[in-house]
């Protein structure tokens, strides 16, 4: 089972996930000095449109929690997205043992103390989440850095409250609060956007990262292993 250790962590990954070893890996160390402005791309706005959901699945992943969210309704294009619309299919953290690490980006070296990813995958091309992970542009991950500081997120606050029910790798329980994904994101929405892959095995190299610029603040408790 793959995991972080000398023996089985990204290193070794590449002989189990021969994409691990490709040319487009993630995650990346984001340089801002020469990250390319998109004013010069000509991008189109990146928008996005969400639904609410009550009773969604949270799953003990063994690395952090992830959120099942298949929206049909919901609504990722523009920006870097070409004319393509890409749908919300869950979403998921990644934190470390202390605040002062836990994010896979980091931003000139520096790492934040989590890290939540929305992933999304394109419906106007592919039939599925299964193919579109097999295509370059199959799918979009929204990233946004967790910063530790004194006022608690509310919506993290609902998906955290669950995970004393599922304290294992692979327990699930029913988040019961109503979740609206949009409210995860910052007020910033300036991001850093490349071509990538995702960032666990199997590694595809399938995915339009967009990374955001500004961090949302969370508390300690909400953001470290207990
Ligand atoms: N951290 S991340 O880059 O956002 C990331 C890392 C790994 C995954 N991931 C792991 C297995 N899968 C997966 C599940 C079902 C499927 F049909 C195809 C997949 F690639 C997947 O999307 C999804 C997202
Ligand atoms: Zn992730």
């Amino acid at each position: 089972e793959w995991g972080y250790s000398p023996t089985n962590g990204p290193d070794v990954w590449a002989r189990l996930f021969p994409q691990a070893g490709g040319a487009r890996q993630s995650p990346v160390d984001i340089c801002t000095s020469i990250a390319s402005s998109d004013s010069n791309l000509e991008m189109k706005k990146l928008t996005f449109a969400y639904e609410s959901q009550s009773d969604l699945r949270i799953l003990n992943t063994g690395h952090g929690w992830k959120v099942e969210a298949p929206q049909s309704g919901s609504r990722l294009e523009g920006g870097p997205l070409g004319e393509d619309i890409y749908q919300l299919e869950q979403f998921h953290c990644h934190w470390g043992e202390t605040s002062a690490e836990g994010s896979e980006h980091t931003v000139d070296g520096r790492a934040y103390a989590g890290e939540l990813h929305l992933v999304h995958w394109n419906t106007t091309k592919y039939q599925s989440f299964a193919e579109a992970a097999q295509h370059p542009d199959g799918l979009a991950v929204l990233g946004v850095f967790f910063d530790v500081g004194n006022e608690s997120n509310d919506e993290i606050e609902k998906i955290v409250s669950t995970l004393s029910e599922i304290k294992f790798k692979g327990q699930f329980t029913d988040i019961p609060d109503v979740i609206d994904p949009t409210t995860f994101l910052p007020s910033g929405l300036g991001y850093w956007t490349y071509l990538g892959s995702l960032t666990t095995p199997p590694c595809n190299e399938c995915v339009i990262w967009i990374v955001y610029k500004e961090p949302i603040t969370v508390t300690e408790e909400q953001v470290t292993y207990h």
